[in-house]
Order: C-alpha cells, then structure tokens, then sequence
C-alpha cells in the first residue's frame, strides 16, 4: 500500500462502518429500519462524544513502512510498557525507608542482621511475595533491554541518516530519553539499598563532590548531610516511580506523535519517493503486528527473568559504608562512565587552598561530553553540508563513509570505557593484570575510536566499490566459459532492474566551496575561517577521498555495448 506524505486522511475505506458526519449529534435522525451491530453502535457513541470517525479515518489506514530495523525503536516502547507495569507491582510492597531493622524472614543466611526496611522489604518482595522475584527480575531486565534497545535504536537512526530534516527534534527528544533513562536506572537500582547499589551511591556522590565550588553543597543537599545519611533512599524514591517516568512518558509520547506527524522514513527502492510511504496499512496489519510483538517482547523478557538472575541483592547482603562488595559493576549503560573513572590517573591539584579531585572531575565531564557529541552531530552535519532539503528516504550507511566511521567510532569509544569499568573482572576472568587492563584503555580511548573511524572508512569504500561493479558487470554466477580463441571468463548475470536502482539512487553531493578567494576583476574577497572550516570538513566528508563515484550511464551503456559484442560475457 503506498500512502501519500502531503495531505491529510489519505486513507482509503470505510473506517468503522460510520455513514453519519462525524462529530455530528444523532438528533433529528430517523430511526434505521435494520437496527445496527452492537460495535458499530458502540462506534457510533463515541463518534458523538470524541469525533473518533474523523480521527480514525486519519490515522487507520495510515501506512507504515516495513523493515526489521523499524522495530527497535518498538522494543524500547514495550521494555519501557514493562517497566511501568512491573514497577507499579513493586511500589505496593517496597518501601523506601533508611530506618533500621534485625532480619527476621525467610533467607536464613542475613537472619539477625541489621539492615534498613528498604533492604528487608526488597528480600520480601525477592523470598515472601508471591511472584515477587520474578517481577523484580523482570523489572531489571527490561531496565536492561530497554537502555541497550533505545542505543541500538539510535544508531539505526544515525547510521541511516534518519536524523535529518525534519527529524532533529525527534532526535534530540530521543536524546533526552536515552540520557533520563540511564539516569533512572541509576536512582532503581540504588533502591534496594544493598551492599551493591550503596557501592553506586558512594561511586555518585564521589562524583559529585569532584564539582568545583559547589560540589560539596550538593552532596550534603542531596544526601542530608554526611555520607550515606539517611535521606538518599527516601529522596530518590519519588524521582525514580514518579518524577523521571512521568517525563519519560511525556516524551515518548511527543516523540510518537512526531513519528506519526513526519511519517516513517523508508529504505531506497523503486516507486519509494520522498513524497510517499510504502508499506502496511495501521489497521488492521501494522496493530496485529505491533500488538504481537509487544507480548513477544514481554514474553522473552520474563523468560529472561525466570532463567537468568540478575542483581541478587541477598547475596550482596546490606550496605554498610565501611564494605565494598569485590567485581562492583554498575549496570552496563552507566559502566561507561565507571570506566572512565577507574582509567584516569589519580590527579589533584590545590588551587586557592582548595583540592581539585582532577582524577573523578575530567571524567565526570567527559561522560556527558561524548554523549553531546551525539546529540549535537545532526546540526553538525547539517551545517557542513548546508542541506536544508526534507530527507524521507534513508541513506546506506556505505554511501556516508565519514558518518558511519564516526558513529563506529563512538560505539567503540563506548566499549573501551565499558572494558575500563570491568578493569577488575576482565583482569580476574583473562589472568591478565589489572594494570596492562587499565592501560590499554588509557590509550585505547584515544587510538581505538581512529582505527575504528579508518578501518570502517575502508570497509564502506569496498562496499561501494563493489556495488559498482555489480552495476557495471552483474553479479558473478561462478559459470566459467571458454571463448574460442581459449579465453576463460566469468559469466556475470546482470542485476534486477530494483537491485539496480537502489545500488544507484543515492546522491554525490559536490562538497561545499566558498569560491574563489579572488575573483574575475582580481578583487579579494574575504573567506572566513568558520568558511575555510566548513569547507574543508566538507570534503573531508563528502570529497573525493570519501566516495566512489557511482557509474554513469554513459559507463554503463559503453560496457551495455561491449557485452553484446562479447556474446553477453563481461571480461574481466
Ligand atoms: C524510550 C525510548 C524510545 C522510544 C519508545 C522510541 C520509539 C520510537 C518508535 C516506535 C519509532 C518508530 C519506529 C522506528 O523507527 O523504530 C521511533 C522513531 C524514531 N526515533 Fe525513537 N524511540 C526512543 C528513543 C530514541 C532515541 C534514543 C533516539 C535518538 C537519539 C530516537 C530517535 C528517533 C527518530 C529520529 C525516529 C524517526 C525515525 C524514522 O522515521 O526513520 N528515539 N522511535
Ligand atoms: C525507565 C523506567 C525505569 C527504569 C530504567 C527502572 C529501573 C529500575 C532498576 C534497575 C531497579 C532495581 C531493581 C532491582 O532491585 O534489581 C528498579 C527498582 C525499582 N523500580 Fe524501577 N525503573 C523504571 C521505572 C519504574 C517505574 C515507572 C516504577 C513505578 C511505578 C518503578 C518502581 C521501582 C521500584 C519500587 C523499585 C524497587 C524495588 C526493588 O528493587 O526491589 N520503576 N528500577
């Protein structure tokens, strides 16, 4: 089905069996001689009430594009379906209170302990509640899931350039998501308040007392007074169930709207322009599909939970600031920043009587930073290539050598700080010294990303280099062929006309040049440096070191010719 991205209510069909004007009240109406259905009656009430005909014929039929890669961004809108649900389940049992109790309960091992009521009724919900360990597992997990769906979902979003007019708010309401959703997973597992998420909050509040001036301030703000104190637990309670989900739901549901209003990008092919969607209708295909696949996500998440173990807080046993547990992990999306930590040097330095902890505060910045770089890229790449057209088709990652390297690059960034936060486990695990660990990510973070960068530069080169080939002389078939004059060739069959067109639809831009410096009457004119920059990382990015010319026609014709001459057999 192919929809229409101009206008609105293009939808064909009747929706909901309505033949009223919608909005309408039924007064004055004739009593219908055939009474109607019960779901169309239904229909009809709400139609009176809501003017849901017009609003369904909107949006019923509205087609949506059909790839695989459409459904990250559904995985991360189900784990975060889950997360609600089963979080709801564990407020009705937990409480987030620091006062002190002796354990009395199921798990003999912590029987006599002193712990806090949230640590005893996170052991409730794990031992005495039923079904209360497989919800909190569930509730871990799809916390996991969900932040590896939402990176994941993001770097299709940029490798495919879907970032780009109109879609940069989206991106950066996406952004903000990815950021709020670490940072709530930061406050859910510093709840339970075991030996393992008072490791985090000391991990944090460490962090936080790095900030010049006004470091130590916040830190007995947020805590109410020395470390641990005995707020924190109660403080970020409310942020984690209510505040940061509220906002998360608010965004996720201006980021669908704006999905709906721009309509899905779709991947190259014939008939795909950048004025139409080709795909499935809503109703009924796309919602059965979408409906399936929100009890699959559901469903292997909870096998998740049910075979795997995750954050066994009885194991860890009650926080208490004087212990650590060994191999302390926070959960992998903030290992990142664990990572970088733990890699940089020791460094304070005094200024006006006061210690620079240079050690945790240049990490500290440095997270956010990478994680600007991302947010920012699409007016970046905008403004190098002074692109202010609307993009509705996506680009393959191969035709954009510079970003694909650059979103690697990121990636592995990520990754070399992640093995940074494992220094201790990776050490143990490969008998390998923790010192050799901690230095190949002191310079791994800085050499991994630019042999990422070349090396994918290098791979998206080859692609395209080979895409051209298959353009020019088809696809190999491995059938060797004597000439009679005794030469061997290969016969290459030529490729589909759609193949044909997607290898050659996409555009090679000419680099932006800000002209000559001096022009026809010998006047110098004046090239900014912020030009000569623009300039020059436009050909960095889009020059002739950064793509392989697609085949002309004229190439392919020549070559068309040469084939018939040669009985149909390309030499090679
Ligand atoms: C709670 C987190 C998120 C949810 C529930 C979510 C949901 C969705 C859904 C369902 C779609 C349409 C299907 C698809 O393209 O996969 C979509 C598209 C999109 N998302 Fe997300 N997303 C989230 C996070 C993000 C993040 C972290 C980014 C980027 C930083 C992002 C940027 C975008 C963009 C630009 C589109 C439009 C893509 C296109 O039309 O091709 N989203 N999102
Ligand atoms: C983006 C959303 C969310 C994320 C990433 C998240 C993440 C987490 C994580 C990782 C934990 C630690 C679980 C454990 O003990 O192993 C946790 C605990 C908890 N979460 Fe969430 N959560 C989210 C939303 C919610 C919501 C919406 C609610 C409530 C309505 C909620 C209520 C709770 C409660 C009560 C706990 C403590 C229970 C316990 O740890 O045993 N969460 N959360």
């Amino acid at each position: 089905m192919v929809g229409a991205r101009s206008g609105k209510g293009k939808g064909r069909g009747r929706v909901g069996g309505g033949t009223e004007g919608s909005g309408g009240s039924s007064g004055g109406r004739a009593v219908p001689a055939v009474r109607e259905a019960r779901g169309e009656r239904i229909a009809d009430w709400a139609d009176g009430r809501l003017g849901a005909y017009t609003l369904a014929k909107a949006q019923m039929r509205k087609v949506f594009p059909d790839h695989w890669s459409f459904m990250l961004g559904e995985i991360c809108l189900y784990s975060f379906l889950v997360l609600i649900l089963t979080g709801v389940y564990l407020t009705l049992f937990f409480e987030p209170s620091s006062a002190e109790v002796v354990y009395d309960g199921s798990y003999q091992p912590l029987n006599g302990i002193v712990m806090t009521r949230a640590y005893e009724s996170a052991l409730d919900i794990s031992f005495d509640l039923r079904g209360g360990l497989l919800i909190r597992q569930l509730h871990h997990w799809a916390a996991l899931v969900f932040v590896a769906g939402m990176i994941v979902h993001m770097m299709r979003v940029f490798f495919t350039g879907a970032f780009r007019k109109p879609r940069e708010i989206n991106w950066l309401f996406g952004w903000t998501l990815l950021m709020l959703g670490m940072i709530t997973g930061l406050t859910g597992y510093s709840l339970p308040d075991d030996l393992l998420s008072g490791t985090g909050l000391r991990f944090a509040q460490g962090a936080i007392l790095s900030i010049p001036v006004v470091g130590t301030y916040l830190a007995f703000g947020l805590f109410g007074g020395e470390f641990p104190g005995g707020e924190i637990i109660a403080r970020l309670y409310p942020i984690h169930i209510l505040l940061l989900p509220g906002i998360m739901l608010a965004l996720i549901v201006a980021h669908l709207i704006l999905v709906v209003y721009h309509k899905h990008t779709q991947y190259p092919g014939p008939g795909r322009t950048g004025r139409n969607v080709v795909g499935m209708p809503l109703l009924p295909v796309y919602m059965a599909k979408a409906g399936g696949f929100f009890f699959l996500v559901f469903g292997v998440l909870t096998l998740m939970a049910a075979v795997a173990t995750v954050n066994p807080v009885w194991a860890y046993g009650p926080y208490r600031p004087d212990q650590v547990t060994t191999g302390a992990q926070p959960d992998w999306y903030l290992g990142f920043s664990e990572g970088l930590i733990r890699a940089m040097p020791g460094w304070e330095i005094n200024l006006f009587g006061h210690t620079l902890a240079l050690g945790v505060l240049i990490p500290f910045t440095l997270f956010p930073l990478v994680m600007l770089a991302i947010a920012v890229y699409p007016f970046v790449e905008a403004w190098i290539t002074g692109d202010r057209r609307e993009h509705h088709i996506l680009d393959r990652p191969r035709n954009h050598p510079v970003r694909t390297g650059l979103g690697v690059a990121w990636l592995s960034m990520y990754v070399v700080a992640l093995i940074g936060g494992g220094n201790d486990i990776i050490a143990l695990r490969f008998r390998l010294s923790i010192n050799a660990v901690t230095w190949f990510v002191r310079i791994g973070f800085f050499v991994v990303p630019v042999i990422a960068f070349i090396v994918t530069k290098r791979i998206c080169l080859g692609l395209q280099r080979r895409d051209r080939d298959k353009v020019l002389h088809g696809l190999e078939s491995g059938t060797i062929k004597r000439l009679p004059h005794g030469e061997y060739v290969e016969i290459h069959e030529p490729l589909s006309q759609a193949r044909m067109f997607v290898l050659t639809q996409h555009e090679q831009p000419e680099p932006y040049d800000p002209g000559p410096r001096v022009d026809g009457n010998g006047v110098t004119r004046r090239v900014t440096t912020t030009e000569r920059l623009r300039a020059r990382l436009a050909r960095a990015m889009y020059g002739t070191a950064a793509r392989v010319a697609k085949p002309t026609p004229q190439e392919y014709r020549e070559l068309q010719q040469h084939q018939e001459l040669t009985g149909g057999d390309h030499p090679h």
